[in-house]
């Protein structure tokens, strides 16, 4: 028997030849393309009292026929039938175009259910849908209908009806595809129920239910293609295989100043396991700003060397370099390790010097910014490149640095998990490690945000966090049109709080500045040699002074969320109670809402959520045409848990001894078949 896949839609009564073609540009091919053609909203016909429907409005009524139908008839097809109809005290008109079977149906004194656009100003309803309780056919006990994306020949009824047909014909041959153990595991209703229910939801609930099933479904085969990918790749073992002993790694993590959280540990181990095995390593380490993902990195990156390799950690400005490079160096102290320092800025010699050390692997660490993929640079033998904050760069840099190795592990880390999240979607097969937990002892950051005319007050609290021994960032916002008003206006910011601090020392930090510069007052500032350091957005990614425990940030609006809570995130690094002040005056309710946001909560994922939602995904990533995959029925921001679920599902399953052999997953082979994947093996 043929399955559903198999079938036309000429095999629906009420499908021509010239239907099925206008079908074809709906990706409508095959019953079971018709049944998956999913209502992308709903239509509410609950009903309503007419008092509450405001004008321009649609919405559903009751009324009572008051008077005999009137039409008027123009050219062979058209016509415009009007009647008075009684609704909530008020006799109003209702109209129907082109819709002459009506007339003999509007007998006064009979009830009406009333579907259509409200006119407030002429009393008149513009009826889309109408329909008789009396009446046998009556068939809108459900309150909600479906709206399909319908155009040219193709109207809204006409495939209401064949999809209503389709169901009836054919909705018990509809399969089920997800394995039995998941069904149970989430008690789903099975496949057939959910295509019904989806159409024809009935009630909210049942209707909730059905997505519920259908969403997971789509993200669950979308993450099983990723997942069965992953698993073809891995086969190859083409990657360097690490055996990096745990009793290394612990006696190395015994000598860090601190106990790593469990959170730490955890993800360390799941790196570790990635590192011994013989394929290349791709993952994401995710964790809020200062959950300590640097110690992490390090402690990887310690592997690598202890097992005869290189690594090296790439990161976005010279600043960061520098302090990563400096604060790897007192990690490794006494263990031998030498930690290299490559930027764009070094002088000829250190840079030639530099990369003999590499090509020779005198260097076994190397820190640096993007200088670390030009074409000269050599290594003896890299097997784990870290990345931090991989937005930053592109595909093709990191690929680049990949290159410089024999396929070697990749780690990126980043600090934004939302956005991230949706990027591996779209873009690939990473795993994804998150530290879920902040170090011990950390007190949650107090985000105020004032108008510009509290400033007066705002310096008085930088006075008194300088006298109790700690130290404050100013951040100046970047215009990106003009670096010099950008620089204009952080001197002015510096002057300001220079002269209403005069004893306090001030530092300065923007775009302009020599690399030798910043690097002298970021070096002084981590040295508490200046207590304020007032800098334009530099400070953004990664800067880590412990001491530092309040954070002005200027024209705050100007920041997306994420942005403000990277900055915010540059204090409560350390034991000391932290402060974040947002001066701001915000045009819009937008941004009002997001000021809102960042003192109602310090957790970088409701952040990112809440950024989400105030801006959609399409546009978190700069652009609409995002490459983000499109889901039929899954919106990958409010479904973002189920999308981890299914992923989580999809990779257990894909790695079982018997995916590929017990018939129980037979549905899942054929689907992994047609997108070209079998049996581990690429079929082209
Ligand atoms: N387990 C721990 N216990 C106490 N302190 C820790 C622990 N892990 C890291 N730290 C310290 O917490 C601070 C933040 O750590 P780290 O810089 O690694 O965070 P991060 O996640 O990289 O932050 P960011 O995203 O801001 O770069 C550092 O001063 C680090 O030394």
């Amino acid at each position: 028997m043929l399955t559903l896949d198999e079938r036309s839609v000429r095999q629906l009564k009420g499908v021509s030849a010239l239907k099925e073609g206008e079908l074809h540009a709906f990706g409508i091919h095959t019953i079971s393309d018709l049944l998956n053609y999913f209502p992308f909203r709903y239509e509410d016909y609950c009903v309503r009292e007419l008092a509450e429907v405001k004008s321009g409005e649609k919405a559903t009524i009751m009324g009572i026929v008051r008077g005999a139908p009137i039409m008027q008839r123009y050219g062979r097809a058209k016509s415009r039938l009007t009647c008075k109809i009684e609704s909530g005290g008020m006799l109003i008109t209702a109209v129907w175009f082109n819709r002459t079977y009506m007339q003999e149906q509007l007998r006064p004194g009979r009830e009406i259910m009333l579907t259509g656009k409200w006119e407030q100003h002429r009393l008149q309803i513009t009826v889309a849908d109408s329909e008789f309780p009396d009446s046998a056919k009556a068939s809108k006990t459900d309150s909600l209908q479906p709206v399909y994306h319908v155009g040219g020949n193709i109207t809204q009824a006409w495939i209401r009806k064949m999809i209503a047909a389709a169901l009836t014909q054919y909705g018990p041959m509809i399969e089920e595809v997800l394995p039995y153990e998941l069904m149970e595991r989430y008690g789903f209703m099975s496949r057939s129920e959910a295509v019904e229910v989806i159409h024809h939801p009935g009630d909210a609930s049942r209707g909730q239910e059905a997505r519920r099933r259908m969403v997971y479904e789509e993200l669950f085969l979308f993450q099983l293609r990723l997942q069965a990918y992953r698993g073809l790749h891995r086969g190859r073992g083409d990657g360097v295989a690490q055996p990096i002993g745990s009793e290394t790694i612990r006696e190395f993590a015994a000598t860090l100043p601190f106990a790593l959280t469990d959170a730490q540990k955890k993800v360390i181990n799941e790196i570790l396991t990635d590192m011994r095995r013989n394929y290349a390593m791709n993952r994401l380490l995710q964790g809020d700003v200062g959950s300590g993902k640097t110690v992490v990195a390090a402690i990887a990156l310690y592997g690598a060397v202890r097992v005869g390799h290189q690594g090296a950690l790439m990161v976005p400005t010279e600043i960061l370099a520098e302090q990563h490079a400096k604060s790897l160096a007192r990690l490794y102290e006494g263990t031998g390790i030498q930690v290299g320092l490559l930027t764009g800025s070094l002088t000829e010699r250190k840079r030639r010097d530099l990369l003999a050390g590499l090509q020779m692997g005198l260097i076994d660490v190397v820190v640096g910014t993007h200088a670390l993929i030009q074409d000269d640079v050599f290594f003896r033998s890299l097997s784990l490149v870290v990345t931090d904050e991989q937005h930053r760069f592109g595909v093709n840099q990191r690929s680049v640095l990949r290159r410089k190795g024999i396929n070697p592990d990749v780690l990126t880390m980043t600090a934004t998990p939302i956005p991230r999240t949706l990027a591996i979607t779209a873009f690939g097969d990473m795993d994804v490690s998150t530290i879920k937990e902040m170090p011990k002892g950390r007190k949650p950051i107090k985000t105020y945000w004032v108008k510009h005319d509290a400033f007066d007050r705002v310096l008085g609290f930088i006075r008194k966090e300088a006298a109790a021994g700690r130290q404050a960032y100013v951040i100046c916002p970047l215009i990106e049109e003009s670096e010099k008003l950008d620089v204009q206006n952080a001197i002015d910011t510096y002057m300001q709080i220079q002269q209403s601090c005069p004893d306090l020392t001030i530092g300065l930090l923007h775009g302009r500045l020599s690399t030798a510069e910043k690097d002298e007052t970021m070096s002084r500032f981590a040295a508490n040699d200046s207590q304020v350091l007032v800098a334009t957005t530099v400070v953004e990614v990664g800067v880590d002074v412990p001491n530092a425990t309040l954070i002005i940030i200027m024209d705050a609006e100007r920041f997306g969320l994420s942005q403000l809570h990277q900055l915010r995130g540059r204090v409560g690094r350390g034991e000391h109670q932290s402060h974040c002040i947002l001066i701001a005056d915000p045009k819009s309710e937008t941004g009002r809402e997001r000021m809102k946001v960042m003192t109602e909560t310090n957790d970088g994922f409701e952040v990112a959520r809440r950024d989400l939602e105030l801006r959609g995904p399409g546009d978190f990533f700069g652009t609409k045409q995002s490459g983000l995959p499109e889901f039929r029925i899954a919106d990958m921001v409010a479904d973002y848990e189920t999308l981890e679920q299914a992923r989580e599902d999809a990779g257990e399953l894909t790695e079982r001894d018997d995916f590929w052999s017990n018939e129980s997953y037979a549905r899942l082979w054929e689907i992994l078949r047609r997108e070209g994947l079998f049996q581990g093996e690429q079929l082209d």
